[in-house]
Parts: C-alpha cells; sequence; structure tokens
C-alpha cells in the first residue's frame, strides 16, 4: 500500500519561500507556476460554470501575482469561448513583471479578437463597474498572500461589491481580505463560493473567519515539489492537515487472535457526585472505539449510579474522603493493581474540583508511567502545577484543553496565534496538546501541528469534549502513540459528526449520537 501523505497547511512567509526555492535553486520559472496556477484555476471556474462557451466571467485583477494568476485564468477562459470582462486596478507599469507580462499578453489578445469577447477594463475609483454585464462567474484575484494590512481603498469597496453580486463568486489563492496566517477579516473580506489555491493549503483557510469565507478549497498542484513543502512546513506557524487515508493507515487493527486485554484495556478516572454523565461517556466511547476492556474508577458513592447506566464498563469504586473529595492513601490500595495491568489511563471527565480530589489526581500523575490523557477537572488539578506537567508528561501524555482550560493553565495568551501557540507549549510542556475548537489543533512535543479536518458546529454540545477524551484513550489502550492517538481521535469523532450532520442537520445532536454513528463511520471510511 502506497503511503499516505499529510497535507501541508503554509503561512504567507512559508508559501513565498516556497516559491522563491522552486524558481531559484529548482529553475522552474515564476511564469511556469503562474500559468500552472492560472490554468488550474480555470478548470476549477469551468467546473461550476459547467459549460464555458458562451457564459460571462467577470474577473478582477489586483497589481501583484494573485492578480496575475487572473490573468492566466481570463486567457484560457477566453480561449474556451467565454465572455470574459478583466478589472484592473492598476497600470501596467505598477504590476509585478510576470503579472505585467500576463497582461500585455491579454492586451494582444483583445486587439486581435474579432469576436468581442475579450475586455480589459481599468477601474481608477468604482466608476464603471455598474456597467459592467451581470456575470455567471466572478473571479477575486484582487489580492492573495501579499496582503499585508487591513484593505485599503478602492479593494476594499470592490470586496463589498464582489459581495452583493447573485452569482458565485470564485477566490484565488486565498479569499482578498482573509489574512493568510491567522483567517482574520482585515477589514473586509471576499465571501467566497470555492476556492482555488496554489501548492498547498494556507493557514488561513481553516482557521478563524478562513471556513466561513472560503467554500469548498481545490489545492492546485503547480510545480513546487513536495520535499519543498515539507520542508518549509517546518516554519513556526504552519501546520499539517490529516486525509481520511492517512488516519485509515493510523488507526489500530484488531488481531484475528485477540482478547479482550489484549484490545487494549483503558482505565478511566472520573466522576463525581455533580457529574455523573461525563464518566459514561467517555468510558463508552473508549470502548466504542476499539477498547477491549474499560475500567472506570470513579468516587465510591458515585458507583451505584453508574452501575445503572454503564452495562459493558466494569467499574471499581474509589475511597473518600470525609470532606468528600476522593481520598488518596486509600484509592491508590484499590488503583495500583489497575495502574499495572492498564495501557493507557484518562484523567478528569466529571471529577469536580474538591481540593481532596485535586490532590489525589496530582499524586496519580506523579505515581504512574502510563500514557495518560487529561482532560477537564483534570486539567484543573493542574492548574498551578505545569512544572508538574514539564516534569512527568514525556510526551506519554495527552492534553485535552478547551480554551478555557487552555486559559486558566497557560495564562493569558493571544490565540489568534493558535498554530504558533500551541507549537510553543506543546514543546515546552513535552505533551500532546489537543486544544478544541473550531476548528481543534494538534501540537506534538516536536512541534508538529495538526489542524483537524473534520467536524462542525453540531459537536457544540455538552459531553462531546468527554466522548473525544474517551476516543484519545481507547486509542492508545490499543498501542497506538498518544501523538497519533490525538489526531486519530479529532478526525473520527469529527466524521462522525460530520454524517449525523449529513442526517440530521447541526441543531440536534447530542454527544452520544456521536458513538452511535461512529461504528458505520469507521467501517465506511476508515476501513475498521
Ligand atoms: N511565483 C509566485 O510567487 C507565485 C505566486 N502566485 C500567486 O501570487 C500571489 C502572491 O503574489 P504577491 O506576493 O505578488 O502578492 P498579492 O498579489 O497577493 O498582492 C500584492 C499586492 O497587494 C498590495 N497590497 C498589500 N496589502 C494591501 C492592502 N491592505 N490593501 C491594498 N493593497 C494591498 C501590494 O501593494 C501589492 O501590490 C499568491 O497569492 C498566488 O495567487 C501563484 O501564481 C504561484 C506562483
Ligand atoms: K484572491
Amino acid at each position: 500500500m502506497p503511503e499516505a501523505l499529510p497535507e501541508p497547511v503554509l503561512t504567507a512567509r512559508a508559501m513565498r519561500e516556497a516559491d522563491r526555492r522552486t524558481i531559484e535553486e529548482l529553475g522552474l520559472p515564476g511564469r511556469v507556476l503562474m500559468e500552472t496556477a492560472g490554468r488550474g484555476a480555470a478548470d476549477v471556474a469551468a467546473r461550476m460554470l459547467g459549460t464555458v462557451a458562451g457564459r460571462t466571467v467577470v474577473c478582477l485583477c489586483g497589481r501583484g501575482n494573485n492578480g496575475g494568476d487572473g490573468f492566466v485564468l481570463a486567457r484560457v477562459l477566453h480561449a474556451r469561448g467565454a465572455r470574459v470582462h478583466v478589472v484592473t486596478l492598476a497600470d501596467v507599469s505598477a504590476m509585478s513583471d510576470d503579472a505585467a507580462a500576463n497582461y500585455r499578453l491579454l492586451e494582444q489578445l483583445a486587439a486581435a479578437d474579432a469576436s468581442g469577447r475579450l475586455h480589459l477594463h481599468r477601474l481608477d475609483a468604482l466608476v464603471g463597474l455598474d456597467h459592467l454585464p451581470p456575470a455567471d462567474l466572478y473571479v477575486d484575484a484582487l489580492l492573495g498572500t501579499g496582503l499585508s494590512s487591513p484593505l485599503r481603498s478602492p479593494i476594499r469597496e470592490l470586496v463589498q461589491w464582489l459581495n452583493e453580486r447573485a452569482a458565485p463568486v470564485l477566490a484565488i489563492d486565498i479569499p482578498t481580505g482573509l489574512d493568510s496566517d491567522t483567517g482574520e477579516v482585515l477589514g473586509a473580506a471576499v465571501a467566497a463560493t470555492r476556492t482555488v489555491t496554489m501548492g498547498a493549503l494556507k493557514v488561513g483557510l481553516l482557521l478563524g473567519e478562513g471556513p466561513r469565507l472560503c467554500g469548498a478549497i481545490d489545492v492546485i498542484e503547480i510545480g513546487i515539489p513536495r520535499h519543498v513543502l515539507e520542508q518549509v512546513a517546518r516554519q513556526p506557524g504552519c501546520a499539517w492537515r490529516a486525509t481520511d487515508a492517512l488516519i485509515r493507515q493510523w488507526l489500530p487493527r484488531r488481531a484475528h487472535d485477540a482478547h479482550k486485554y489484549s484490545a487494549g484495556m483503558a482505565l478511566v478516572v472520573a466522576g463525581s457526585r455533580e457529574f455523573t454523565g461525563a464518566p459514561v461517556m467517555a468510558a463508552t466511547a473508549a470502548a466504542r472505539i476499539g477498547a477491549g476492556y474499560v475500567l472506570c474508577a470513579c468516587p465510591s458513592d458515585v458507583r451505584p449510579i453508574l452501575a445503572t447506566k454503564l452495562t459493558e464498563v466494569a467499574l471499581l469504586g474509589l475511597p473518600e474522603t470525609e470532606r468528600g473529595g476522593i481520598d488518596q492513601e486509600d484509592a491508590f490500595d484499590v488503583l495500583d493493581g489497575w495502574l499495572e495491568r492498564a495501557r493507557a489511563l484518562l484523567v478528569g471527565p466529571g471529577l469536580g474540583r474538591h481540593p481532596d480530589t485535586q490532590r489525589f489526581v496530582r499524586a496519580l500523575l506523579e505515581r504512574t508511567q502510563l500514557p495518560t490523557v487529561i482532560d477537564a477537572d483534570g486539567l484543573n488539578a493542574l492548574v498551578g502545577f505545569t512544572d508538574l506537567i514539564r516534569e512527568h508528561a514525556q510526551g506519554r501524555w495527552i492534553l485535552t484543553p478547551h480554551t478555557g482550560e487552555f486559559r486558566r493553565l497557560a495564562g493569558e495568551v493571544d490565540l489568534t496565534r493558535r498554530i504558533e501557540v500551541v507549537q510553543e507549549y506543546a514543546r515546552a510542556w513535552g505533551c500532546v496538546l489537543l486544544l478544541k475548537g473550531m476548528p481543534s489543533v494538534v501540537g506534538w512535543p516536536d512541534g508538529t501541528v495538526w489542524i483537524n479536518a473534520t467536524g462542525n458546529p453540531a459537536l457544540a454540545t455538552a459531553g462531546t469534549g468527554d466522548v473525544l477524551a474517551g476516543l484519545c484513550v481507547g486509542l492508545v489502550a490499543q498501542g497506538l502513540p498518544p501523538a497519533q492517538a490525538a489526531v486519530c481521535a479529532l478526525h473520527v469523532g469529527g466524521a462522525a459528526a460530520d454524517r449525523y450532520a449529513a442526517h440530521y442537520g447541526t441543531a440536534s445532536m447530542m454527544a452520544l449520537d456521536l458513538l452511535a454513528h461512529l461504528p458505520v463511520v469507521l467501517r465506511e471510511r476508515f476501513d475498521r
């Protein structure tokens, strides 16, 4: 089986470096890259149009190379019979060299075109836009990765005008106005129907406002070699995205002679008087993803309640102090044997914040060498104790905070720079750091960052975090390294949410619905 490769997700700086190296070191001329990019974009435009001949396309082009891609697209669609109107904002002398060369080519074609299907318009301001005929497709080739500050006039107004059109909009490389590194809107941004992006995904397409504004994404291979993309993807702020094929390769496969213990034993330490649902969701998820034996350890007086809810999961009652938290000394008498036998540990879902319980959590984390998933109140027990993480994580821990939990642990951080922040803390703490959000991001101790490719707003409901933590521990229990387990759990859990949303929309999902959809998703998308 050929090795499945993840997709690099690049910053503007990394993309420029990849372009530069391809042009200067490998000798592939910039004009060729632009020609390939523009032709690839024209193919996408043609698919959006259905029939090209006789259709009207309005292409708005800036003076940089993004505009140059637009000029190539205009030439190709014109050659295929479309009526093409190209709008430029600058004199040819102000254009980048490759864009200017392509513009001059268009000028010659327009002069020689007897059919009258190619029109070049120069707009100094917005005067004249209303004289353009209504188009079947608008193309945004105003600005790409060169955007450096909030949009200036008249591009800002052009973007607004574009957003008022009824016909679909194809954005070249990135919707104009979107910051390619953060997904922030800089002043205003094009809301595209599709985005055709060159060489590799850009971070800004996947973060912040990116997913809302870029529509469906096509990545066009333009001649930048894979090894160059992989090298520049090591720059700070860059990330990776898993594909179904990669997850299929990583997910554990149950051996033909497996028995319940060899199939993976997970120990889940969870629950409190206040929270009896979280342990149920986490433990069930661990079993559902394939752990052969799941044991849920909870405070003793919660055990009878969980016994009525959990059928396949074994239960262990942990002694409590008079004050009502978990009793550290006595708990280990009960737990130690199981800590020897389990292959993975999850600590936190619904444990509550009782000071005795928090002390127990820290003692447990110092005591065990097991690969461990730490979620929810497990994370809260570590607030103010990040040295404990640094000392004991050793690449074996997966921390799964949401934004609030992460801020409590790390202090005030600027999460518009999500990738760098996760990169920095996963490295510093020596752990796998899964920061939940839309999208969720996973940092590895070596600095590699993954942006989740699946999932939708249906996941914004109580309990999905418990399910995710359960999926993580269930995968680690089956022998998957924590780093890969975190990426797989997110990808597969998100895929289950996507299947739910495809059938029932995003409003009605509850956390355990994820587990109802997981078996079909595992079978159909991941061959398990
Ligand atoms: N060889 C290459 O470098 C390739 C580049 N490609 C395309 O080139 C694009 C990058 O080209 P460039 O680096 O020329 O940059 P852009 O074309 O994205 O934009 C550069 C221009 O934008 C102006 N600008 C920047 N911020 C602005 C603001 N806030 N308001 C108004 N104007 C602003 C700058 O003055 C500059 O003229 C990519 O997005 C991609 O579409 C592709 O053709 C592939 C090859
Ligand atoms: K653009």
